[in-house]
């Protein structure tokens, strides 16, 4: 049989870009005898699996994310996982409503089910709910990294990280106490045991909240809460001192990651920014059933369903309550959708190293750029983000023409930290007790809580603790660069984890290596003094500064986190290849339906599949896949050198369409010219010398569509016809392609 690399089919514009970059990819695989297979991961797809014992024949969907799920655990997994949505609740509707009007018959998103019909559907709908894909596939650690052919690109190619402004009032303002950080509690488990999460009420009563909660010996085991009365106090100081200060008020977090805790703390927020407003028509809004934990813009839809006149006196009140607050940031100007409309909007990893790039700047309701109040509610990380103001303040913006680099060493595996703590995540409905009790009726954390407090407890398994520290002494020794551990002893989840990495150093032959572990914040400070310099340094992370720091590097190095190699070794010897380490971009797609133009860089696709040919090379001794790799490499390499990405608006140039072009053309001249492989050699020669000698009108045809709207049959679920038709314009390219 031959060997199989799976490629994921997923959202926005990654999902377009596939329409015209796969059928290259799979007609060049398939002369060195590899399969390259697709799965469907987008929204709609697991929405429709969520529900197919309820649909007809004709209308079921795989459960394609189990099945990729299980193949990470086995040694033969080779995956290409592309960003997909991770899914607000809005965009949980519209997905829903574009799959009706195709004809399915799913039942519409239950907001306050009751029957049990409804708490069915409800229960589906929160599996594709948030981020639901990354958690199940990564079964290994993370290493991001810019590729040096990508910083040597951008050396030459410096992108503007823009200077603050003399007197920027741009900062980051957190809780002082009563968040995360300060009410952690943390433990290392001396024996498995299964246990379970309950409150405990005023009057003694016990609900169980999870029944059931598998621990492993080994395992550090946290609990914490942020307090309701100490965040709505927080707010209501930050939102007056933005008035003040005269600054946009910008909130970010990450409510899709963190889809139980993130949006509730995101509608608190909505809240007290709106509260005379909500005051006034509250009896209307508990009507409408107005959810603020969605964003305001819930309500904004709602009350298009009230009577002229109501409609227009809220809408008025609105207009008031926009103009006596400070002034909000904004996300689309044109459209008035402020930063508190969409919890899904403004995600934290993106949105900081945006304004940060932009010298401190956000948009205002005119579309003109300001300094911001920036609100990051908990300590756990912020510290690291007003590091980095504090540094660019001081230093001036970061010049990418002569910068080092800081990459990416980040416990992932088996839904570590916070990121695998939705299950976990509870909003006490009283004032009492939320405890973990264990086999044995001991109690192994708790907290004291007040109704509204959003309490969690987080996991984190001791084998990937070792192999993350096992990845981090490799990637020092292979790249001979200092690596520090992003570690805070004050925490105390943290504090556990450093008694283990100091333990299990131990295994490793450390000699001459440069290692540290140092707190968030002067990691940071450290990292960019040395990257002034030119020196690189490798983080070496949990798994939120994983996130954070994926974009914040790559946005400051080399202008965007599309560019990065992002791979996922899995820890029972399997590949993922992430693309990038940025999302799905949903701008594009707007883009791209209105002008016909794509801006989306596929660049972290072709590392990727370098990188996965290569480890289908190595893992199964495939002398043509390794052939693969290395002139993929090749054609990487030459497609930066001659700037091949694509354009950012329609008139300047090829889009993404036109850059996988290149590709093409690059990789069939790479495999043309390399002698390791007699029957590439072959099959290539002729195609690289009809790519070769078409060129100038393939590109002509790629960028003769451009300017005008253009279809592609939906949002969510595409039309696969008209997107193809639409991805694949070059008749002249279609046509060499075919004769391979
Ligand atoms: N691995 C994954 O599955 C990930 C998924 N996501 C998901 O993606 C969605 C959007 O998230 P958001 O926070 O807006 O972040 P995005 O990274 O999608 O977008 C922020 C901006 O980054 C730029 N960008 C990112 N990737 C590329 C690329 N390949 N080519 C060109 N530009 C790129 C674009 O800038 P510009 O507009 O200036 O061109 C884009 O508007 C969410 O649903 C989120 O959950 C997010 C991160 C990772
Ligand atoms: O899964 C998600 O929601 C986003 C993942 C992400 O931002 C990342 O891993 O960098
Ligand atoms: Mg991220």
């Amino acid at each position: 049989m031959s060997p199989s690399i799976i490629y994921t089919i997923t959202d926005e514009a990654p999902a377009l870009a596939t329409y015209s970059l796969l059928p290259i990819v799979q007609a060049y695989a398939k002369q060195a005898g590899i399969n390259v297979e697709t799965r469907d991961i987008s929204v709609a797809a697991r929405i429709l699996a969520n529900f197919a014992d309820l649909l007809p024949a004709d209308q079921k969907t795989p459960d394609s994310l189990a099945e990729l799920g299980a193949l990470t655990l086995k040694p033969e997994a080779n995956i290409i996982k592309l960003p997909n949505i991770s899914a607000s609740i809005p965009q949980l509707k519209a997905a829903i409503a574009e799959l009706q009007s195709k004809g399915f018959a799913l039942p519409d998103y239950p907001e306050t089910p009751s029957t049990d019909a409804e708490k069915d559907a409800r229960a589906r709908y929160s599996k594709v709910l948030g981020s639901a894909v990354n958690p199940v596939l990564r079964e290994g650690n993370s290493d991001r990294r810019a590729p040096k052919a990508v910083k040597d690109y951008a050396k030459k190619h410096p992108h503007v990280n823009k200077a603050f402004s003399p007197g920027s009032k741009t900062r980051i303002a957190s809780l002082s106490a009563d968040d995360f950080f300060a009410n952690e509690k943390s433990l290392t488990l001396a024996a498995a045991t299964t246990a379970k999460i309950e409150f405990v009420g005023a009057d003694g009563s016990v609900k169980v909240l999870l029944p059931k909660l598998a621990l492993q010996a080994g395992e550090i085991l946290d609990s914490t809460k942020i307090g309701r009365k100490s965040l709505v106090a927080f707010y209501e100081q930050q939102i007056a001192q933005a008035k003040a200060d005269g600054v946009l008020l910008s909130l970010h977090l990450k409510a899709t990651m963190m889809k139980v805790s993130d949006p509730i703390l995101f509608g608190h927020a909505v809240r007290v920014f709106f509260k005379d407003l909500l005051t006034k028509h509250a009896a209307v809004l508990a009507t409408l059933g107005v959810d603020f934990n969605n964003g305001f813009g819930d309500l904004v839809a709602k009350i298009e369903k009230l009577p002229a006149d109501q409609k227009a006196a809220i809408e008025a009140d609105i207009q008031a309550a926009l103009a006596a607050g400070p002034a909000l940031s904004y996300v689309n100007s044109d459209k008035g959708i402020t930063n508190l409309h969409v919890p899904s909007d403004v995600i934290i990893d993106a949105s900081i190293p945006a304004l940060l790039r932009a010298g401190g700047k956000v948009y205002d309701a005119k579309g003109n750029t300001g300094d911001t109040l920036a609100l990051v509610p908990d300590r756990s990380y912020a510290g690291v983000y007003q590091a980095t103001i504090d540094f660019i303040k001081a230093n001036g913006p970061l010049n990418p023409a002569t910068i080092g680099s800081v990459p990416n060493v980040g416990l992932m595996a088996q839904a570590a930290e916070e990121y695998g703590s939705h299950n976990k995540t509870f909003e006490a409905s009283a004032a009492g007790t939320i405890r973990i009790v264990d086999a044995d009726g001991k109690t192994l954390l708790e907290h004291a809580v007040e109704q509204g407090d959003v309490w969690r407890a987080c996991q984190t398994k001791d084998l990937p603790i070792r192999d993350w520290v096992k990845l981090a002494v490799n990637r020092a020794r292979l790249s001979g660069t200092p690596a520090i551990f992003w570690l805070d002893k004050a925490r105390a989840h943290d504090a556990q984890l450093i008694a283990k990495v100091e333990l299990y150093l131990k295994d490793h032959d450390t000699q001459g290596l440069d290692l540290q572990i140092l707190p968030p914040a002067d990691a940071t400070k450290v990292s960019l003094e040395r990257i002034v310099k030119g020196q690189d340094t490798i983080s070496v992370t949990g798994n939120v500064l994983r996130d954070y720091l994926t974009d914040l590097f790559p946005i400051l190095e080399v202008g965007t986190s599309a560019k990065m190699l992002s791979i996922v070794p899995l820890i029972k010897g399997g590949g993922l290849f992430e693309t990038g380490a940025g999302g799905s971009a949903p701008k594009h797609v707007q883009q791209f339906t209105e002008e016909n133009f794509l801006r989306w860089d596929s660049l972290g696709e072709f590392f990727a599949l370098a990188a996965s040919f290569e480890h289908l090379g190595i893992t199964q001794n495939h002398a043509k896949a390794k052939v693969l790799a290395e002139t993929l490499d090749e054609a990487n390499g030459k497609f930066l050198e001659f700037d091949k990405s694509p354009a950012r608006k329609v008139g300047a140039g090829i889009d993404n369409r036109g850059s996988h072009f290149y590709l093409a053309l690059y990789w069939a001249q790479a495999l043309a010219k390399q002698t390791s492989d007699a029957d590439l050699k072959k099959a290539f020669t002729p195609l690289a010398e009809k790519l070769t000698n078409s060129e100038d009108q393939i590109v002509k045809e790629l960028i003769a569509v451009q300017g005008k709207p253009t279809d592609i049959g939906g949002y969510y679920q595409p039309d696969n016809a008209k997107a193809s038709a639409a991805l694949r314009p070059s008749a002249t390219l279609n046509t060499i392609l075919a004769t391979l």
